[in-house]
């Protein structure tokens, strides 16, 4: 059986951003530090939503399912058992043909969308449409139970205010970038929608925008295609779920599998895939604590040279969203060696690094033991270090024949020099601390930060503190190995330089 989990086209250096979109390998549980509170609720009863199955099972002319039903969560709408529940049962299936995917775009507006409208914005333009049928759309017991206004919590909805709440890390860039995608995409549709005053003349910004986060936040991508899969879309996510959508193409239905035993009432969660806090935040509006997904971005924008070529004159590091400049000093007699050097061998043959033209990025993951093997300092980032603080062309020259000597990655092996492997690692190690000093002011501000009493900011404080709190973890773990590397090497030199002395105390 073909197997569709939900799949987020994310990216944090492209748009089209994210739809949920789900694939097997996608598997990998969440483990909270702190159980989310929702998870163990029982079933609040959510009648407005009582006809929706039995509608839902009329329009698809068979059953969706016999055990879950619609009932309220903290988190708005969620599924739960109506019935004990066996790992293994099959939870629901939702065919095809009660789907919601591209091609239902009004045959008369189709042909006048490019591809480059993307298929949020497709699916968006769907949404809309049955929004104006209102009670008259054969879609109005599925539209009018999406939530509303107001009560999408992506960070592109968030105000100027809750976004300086985390201006430290990189979601605040993304959802700028993020927004003015939206609205570039909206600017293009808009002589489309122009077309059609009599569907869209109400049609502002704001309305495009609500329905691109609906479609952002629950739409699935299979093999099929991507599509909006009714009473599927009402599960809510669990990272340590082993439960995801699947594809079956033969049978023509999207189906959920149990994980694990329900007792009657228990809600019923399934995993949305392994993301971390920055992605759940601008895509779904909401974080996990302890997230363990959560990983840390330098990165890296150097804009293009005169010719071309990469330019490293002011080089800016990005840990989630925090910018390091780390110049080469204009003053640095080497600094044109070091940038064809850095051209040439460090950056584009690099795996841990993403590079385009208007930039690259090194992502650090937590290091689980400070003593570990460096997992989650990328090597890229370490050769760039090494190359920054050479201070002779001789250095320089044997970082560059040692490299071509290997796969042609620059300093994949730790420098003969330990002074220098020293200070390139302590380089690394005072901008990650600079960069904790700096989380650790914006999290104690965030508890001043004036209350308005508003359920919504409240909602949105606690996410830019999950938010924030992750990437101090990944970035103390970082500090950690940092700093064991650094003694490790200072103490492996005092033993090869006086070993005589060692052996003495010995
Ligand atoms: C696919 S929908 C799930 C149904 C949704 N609760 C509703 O009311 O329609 C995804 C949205 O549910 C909410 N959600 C899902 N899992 C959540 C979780 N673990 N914590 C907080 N919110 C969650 C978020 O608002 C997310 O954008």
């Amino acid at each position: 059986m073909p197997s569709l989990t939900r799949v987020l086209n994310f990216n944090f250096f492209k748009f089209p951003p994210p739809i949920l979109s789900i694939s097997h390998h996608l598997f990998v549980k969440f483990h909270y530090c702190v159980p989310p509170h929702s998870f163990k609720v029982s079933r609040c009863p959510n009648e407005d939503c009582d006809d929706f199955l039995p509608w839902l099972e009329t329009k698809a002319g068979v059953q969706i399912s016999e055990v879950l039903s619609i009932g309220n969560s903290d988190f708005g709408r969620s599924l739960f058992a109506c019935k004990s529940i066996q790992a293994g049962d099959c939870l629901l299936k939702v065919p095809f043909n009660v789907q919601i995917s591209p091609d239902n775009v009004l045959p008369e507006i189709k042909p006048l969308l490019t591809d480059a409208a993307g298929t949020v914005a497709k699916l968006a333009i769907v949404i809309l449409v049955e929004q104006k049928k209102g009670q008259s759309s054969e879609w109005a017991p599925y539209i009018s139970r999406l939530p509303q206004h107001g009560e999408l919590h992506s960070t592109i909805f968030w105000s100027k205010k809750e976004l300086q709440m985390i201006q430290q890390s990189s979601v605040y860039q993304e959802t700028l970038n993020h927004e003015a995608q939206i609205r570039k995409v909206y600017m293009d549709i808009r002589p489309v929608f122009d077309r059609f005053p009599e569907i869209f003349e109400d049609v502002q910004y704001e309305n495009f925008k609500h329905a691109y986060g609906l479609v952002a936040s629950r739409a699935w991508e299979s093999t099929k295609g991507e599509s909006l899969i009714p009473f599927a879309d009402f599960l809510n996510h669990d990272g340590t779920s082993e439960s995801v959508v699947l594809c079956d193409i033969n049978e023509q239905v999207s189906e959920v599998i149990a994980d694990r035993d329900y007792l009657l009432g228990e809600e019923v969660l399934i995993r949305y895939g392994k993301f971390p806090n920055s992605m759940l935040l601008l895509d779904f509006g909401f974080t996990a604590p302890c997230n363990k997904y959560d990983q840390n971005m330098v990165f890296k924008n150097q804009g293009q040279g005169p010719q071309g070529s990469w330019r490293f004159s002011a080089i800016l590091f990005w840990i989630k969203g925090v910018t390091i400049q780390i110049d080469i000093p204009c003053n640095d007699p080497l600094r044109a060696m070091k940038l064809d050097i850095l051209q040439k061998h460090c950056l584009p043959k690099a795996k841990d690094a993403n590079f385009s033209p208007s930039g690259a990025s090194f992502v650090i993951k937590e290091v689980k033991s400070s003593k570990g093997k460096g997992k989650g300092i990328p090597q890229s980032l370490r050769a760039f270090a090494r190359i920054l603080c050479c201070t002779s062309s001789r250095e320089l020259n044997e970082l560059a024949v040692e490299a071509t000597r290997h796969d042609g990655r620059l300093a994949r092996d730790p420098l003969v020099k330990r002074s220098l492997e020293i200070r390139a690692h302590e380089i690394l190690l005072s901008l990650i601390d600079e960069l904790i000093e700096k989380y650790s002011v914006s999290i104690k501000s965030l508890h001043v930060v004036e209350s308005t009493n508003c359920r919504k900011f409240a909602i949105r404080r606690q996410m830019a503190q999950d938010l924030l709190a992750g990437d101090v973890r990944v970035l103390r773990s970082a500090s950690a190995w940092l700093k064991n590397y650094c003694k490790s090497y200072t103490d492996h030199e005092k033993t090869i330089v006086n070993p005589l002395q060692t052996q003495q105390q010995s």
